[in-house]
């Protein structure tokens, strides 16, 4: 994570009072994952935070500084635009062809409804696999294409996210790899039902108002991700915080290192063995937060039944098989005012 470059230049205006200042001020509870280690050694390491809280960090990934500061410049200009301007790709507007991609504005996603107040004080941009509109597969829903910001408002946009969308689905499947490894699975053994994988970026701008939790009004609000994996990028502010036992600590941003996380729907595949941690953002710098999610998920066809392996006579399967399209179907309609399942899903 390029924690210095890509630190908003309003970043040292620390307000005087900050709300929240309760939390562990440390993330030594999130491991430090090194990528460059002998596979066996690292996926042991895997699976202890997998087994923990399902948050690490990884360091040595291969991602270019290149790739990710290219991306966050694309981003930062694509959000300095005005509202009306995102609005022209706003995600509600690609929802007739059954995907959900493009814009939402700030308060459209309320992520912990029963405890906010108001909706996140963040504003996104979906960008999906793009998927031709002729294509068979854009007949299924979250497929199809994305909608971009136009070349000349901001130039480059489409290429540096692009690149950095590719670099991310070489790391998710490099995890995929490490996860089935930490499950004593042979290295591709999780990889059947990602051939179609429904992989989502989405850069992310929080404002600089402050978070008050007591007040229900948060930069995100407590929600666990609901795919297999997650890889953060953040920018140089703290404010993402993790709930680990029983405590809201801060997994500070570590210069070179991502963000990992696993998702609902790997907890449920290992009956409960591998940890989907709820977290939450909560603004403290008052000033913008830049960060970047890389949703890593299954095939929207992909039946999720209980691994065998993480079953025994004392802990039968708790899940029924699911198809995943499905189950994020309904996680979306939960959290995103402006989202309606497509006509092929009603
Ligand atoms: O911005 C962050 O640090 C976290 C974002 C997040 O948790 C999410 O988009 O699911
Ligand atoms: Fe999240």
């Amino acid at each position: 994570m390029a924690a210095v470059a890509v630190q908003s230049p309003h970043s040292a205006a620390i307000p005087d009072r900050v709300p929240d200042l309760n939390p562990t001020a440390d993330s030594q509870r999130v491991r430090i994952v090194d990528l460059a280690a002998p596979e066996a050694s690292t996926a042991i390491e895997v699976s202890k935070a997998c087994l923990e809280n399902g948050f690490f960090y990884v360091r040595n990934h291969g991602v270019t500084q290149k790739v990710l500061e290219d991306q966050f410049e694309a981003g930062r200009k694509f959000f300095q635009l005005d509202s009306q301007t995102k609005m022209e790709i706003a995600a509600s507007k690609s929802k007739h062809l059954g995907v959900y991609r493009g814009y939402t504005g700030m308060a459209d996603e309320s992520l912990d409804r029963a405890n906010q107040t108001q909706g996140d004080t963040k504003e996104g941009l979906y960008i999906g696999r793009e998927v031709h509109p002729d294509d068979d597969e854009a007949q299924k829903p979250f497929h199809g294409p994305n909608q971009w910001p136009s070349e000349e408002l901001v130039p480059g946009f489409r290429a540096a996210m692009e690149a950095y969308q590719a670099a991310m689905m070489r790391l998710a499947f490099q995890l995929l790899r490490l996860l089935a490894l930490a499950l004593k699975l042979p290295p591709e053994g999780l990889h059947d039902g990602f051939d179609h994988a429904i992989a989502t970026l989405r850069p992310l701008h929080y404002g600089p108002e402050l978070s008050y939790p007591d007040k229900g009004i948060y930069g995100c609000g407590a929600h666990s991700d609901y795919g297999v994996l997650t890889i953060l990028a953040t920018d140089a502010n703290k404010a993402l915080q993790i709930n680990t036992a029983g405590e809201w600590v801060y997994v500070e941003p570590k210069p070179d290192c991502f963000i990992i996380n696993l998702g609902d729907i790997l907890q449920r595949w290992t009956n409960d063995l591998f940890k989907s941690t709820r977290h939450r953002v909560v603004s403290v710098c008052g000033c913008d937060r830049y960060s970047t999610a890389f949703f890593f998920e299954p095939g929207f066809d992909t039946m999720i039944s209980v691994l065998p392996q993480c079953c025994s006579p004392d802990r039968p399967a708790k899940y029924p098989p699911i198809k995943f399209g499905n189950y994020l179907t309904d996680k979306y309609a939960q959290t995103h005012s402006s989202f309606e399942p497509s006509p092929a899903l009603a």
